[in-house]
């Protein structure tokens, strides 16, 4: 059976730096692995006039950094066609609708339909309600619509977000992306659950002591500061990345692996979480934005932003989840711009034996640190990816001294190679019609209301900034989080 996907692509942004850097040498590799042939074609639309041509030649420089075969490159761009147009002007619909339904019958598309929103969230409702009045929509085949982050501002803004996009929209039509999902760690953390007895068997509080969930970036705001400025690490990395990579953490077992079983577990995990009043804020999360080094600007002196901006480059949190399996388990999260390095990880922290009956000569041996390590599993998400354990051995030789030993595993070379990059793997799953990997509105409605209450703490409290160093890990706050527990960060940085 041909594994060729058919569809129209149209891509609202298509002149943006999105489209540039990650869709166009997304859909060429799955162009080059046969997923998309002859009949597809993909409507580039933003405001600037660029002819068709012009439009290629982008599309060919997007791809440069692939050295891909030049005439497979041609015959890739020449699927594409640009569209002059401003979302929030009727007249250009007509346009676009025509220019849809030539390129459906020229590639015969069975009037297949993919909605790319790679805009400004503030236009994604107009777009919406456009495709339905202008009747871009097809009857006779699918359509379906990605929405990029962010999705909302808050609880409220998200909600009538959604909302509108339900008036031309069924939630079944509806990819909101979040391209953490798309990650092959990410994705393997229920094949290691639920793949393996060992550790879903320990995979509770029973076992369990704390988890800690790293997203470290050692760059700075980059060329987005407009957006960063108005979103902040909060809303821009925890309410949508780390929340998803909670659920999937914490989630129960789904009844079978199939989108709509998945989506009932992680929703029922994210509604278990623990909403702090907003006088908890202070004692359980940490914020913070970077200074200045003699190399390094800091954060208010990057270009457009604002040099008394209080907006958080980096957040540290204790997550509480209210459930049976979780109960008085705390889940440190971190996430930070200008870090010491660039990585991904989840920590997975055992409690110790009980007892360490190797070393009768501490004064308890029954403490909690009684001097054996805790297991721990590490997930590497990036820049590796694979999985680590910490546990404890013998040292070699006479005496019976323990010491913590580390079985590593990473995928090899050649699979790293080959694992489709995250907006590849998504615009796949899209082209197959399978949501699994996309966040559905309950999630997304249960992270922001979780998230909804420390942003206002902190709206409505000035921070002390700046107060942590490029190239470190943080504010020393973040470390006294896990301290007052009695824990540590196993990534010290
Ligand atoms: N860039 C990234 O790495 C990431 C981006 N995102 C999200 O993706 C979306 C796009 O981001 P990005 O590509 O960076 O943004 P850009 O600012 O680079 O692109 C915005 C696009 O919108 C077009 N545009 C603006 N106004 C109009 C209008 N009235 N009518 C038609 N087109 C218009 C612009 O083209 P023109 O000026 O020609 O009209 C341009 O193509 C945002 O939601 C962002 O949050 C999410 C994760 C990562
Ligand atoms: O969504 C976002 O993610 C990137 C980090 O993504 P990664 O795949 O490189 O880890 C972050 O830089 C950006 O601010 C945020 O919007």
């Amino acid at each position: 059976m041909s594994k060729e996907k058919i569809a129209l692509f149209t891509i609202f942004g298509g002149t943006g730096d999105l489209a540039q850097r990650k869709l166009y040498p997304s859909l060429f590799k799955l162009y080059q692995k046969g997923y998309l042939q002859d009949h597809f074609a993909v409507i580039g639309t933003a405001r600037r006039p660029w002819t068709d041509e012009h439009y290629h030649q982008v599309v060919a420089d997007a791809l440069a950094s692939l050295h891909a075969d030049a005439d497979q490159v041609t015959a890739f761009a020449s699927h594409f066609y640009y569209q002059s147009h401003d979302v929030t002007d009727v007249q250009h619909y007509i346009t676009l609708k025509r220019l849809s339904e030539k390129l459906d019958a020229q590639y015969e598309l069975q009037g297949n339909r993919i909605f790319y929103l790679a805009m400004a969230p503030n236009f994604f409702g107009t777009i919406a309600r456009h495709l339905k009045s202008e009747h871009i929509l097809t009857e006779n085949g699918f359509n379906r619509v990605i929405i990029e982050k962010p999705f909302g501002h808050d609880f409220e803004s998200a909600k009538t977000l959604n909302d509108e996009l339900a008036e031309t929209f069924d939630e079944n039509q509806i990819y909101r992306i979040d391209h953490y999902l798309g990650k092959e760690m990410i994705q393997n953390i229920a094949a290691i659950r639920f793949g393996n007895n060992i550790w879903e068997s320990l995979w509770n509080n029973r076992y369990i002591s704390n988890v800690q969930i790293t997203l470290s970036e050692k760059l700075g705001v980059e060329e987005r500061a407009v957006y960063y400025d108005n979103s902040g690490a909060l809303r821009d990395m925890v309410q949508n990345h780390i929340m998803q990579i909670l659920s999937l953490l914490t989630m129960d077992q789904p009844v079978e692996f199939t989108e709509d079983d998945i989506n009932i577990e992680k929703v029922k995990a994210l509604r278990s979480l623990r909403p702090y009043q907003p006088e908890e804020v202070a004692k359980n999360f940490v914020r913070g934005q970077y200074a200045p080094t003699e190399t390094v600007k800091g954060y208010r002196q990057e270009d457009k932003i604002s040099p008394a901006s209080n907006t958080d480059t980096f957040v540290a949190g204790k997550v509480m989840i209210d459930n049976y399996r979780w109960s008085g388990v705390p889940f440190y999260i971190r996430t930070g711009k200008r870090l010491a390095d660039k990585f991904t990880r989840i920590d997975i922290v055992f409690k110790r034996p009980v007892i360490n009956i190797f070393n009768h000569e501490l004064p308890d041996n029954q403490a909690a640190d009684n001097g054996l390590a805790p297991n721990v599993l590490t997930i590497n998400v990036e820049p590796t990816e694979g999985f680590e354990l910490r546990m404890n051995a013998k040292n070699v030789g006479q005496g019976f001294a323990t010491t913590p030993v580390q079985l590593n595993f990473d995928h090899d070379a050649t699979a790293a190679a080959n694992s489709p990059e995250a907006y590849e793997r998504l615009l796949h799953d899209i082209l197959n019609g399978d949501a699994t990997n996309f966040t559905h509105w309950q999630e997304v409605a249960y992270s922001w209301k979780f998230i909804d209450v420390i942003q206002q703490y902190w709206d409505d409290h000035q921070p002390s900034f700046p107060n942590y160093k490029p190239g470190t890990m943080g504010p020393q706050a973040a470390a006294d989080l896990l301290a007052q527990d009695g824990h540590r960060w196993v990534y010290q940085g």
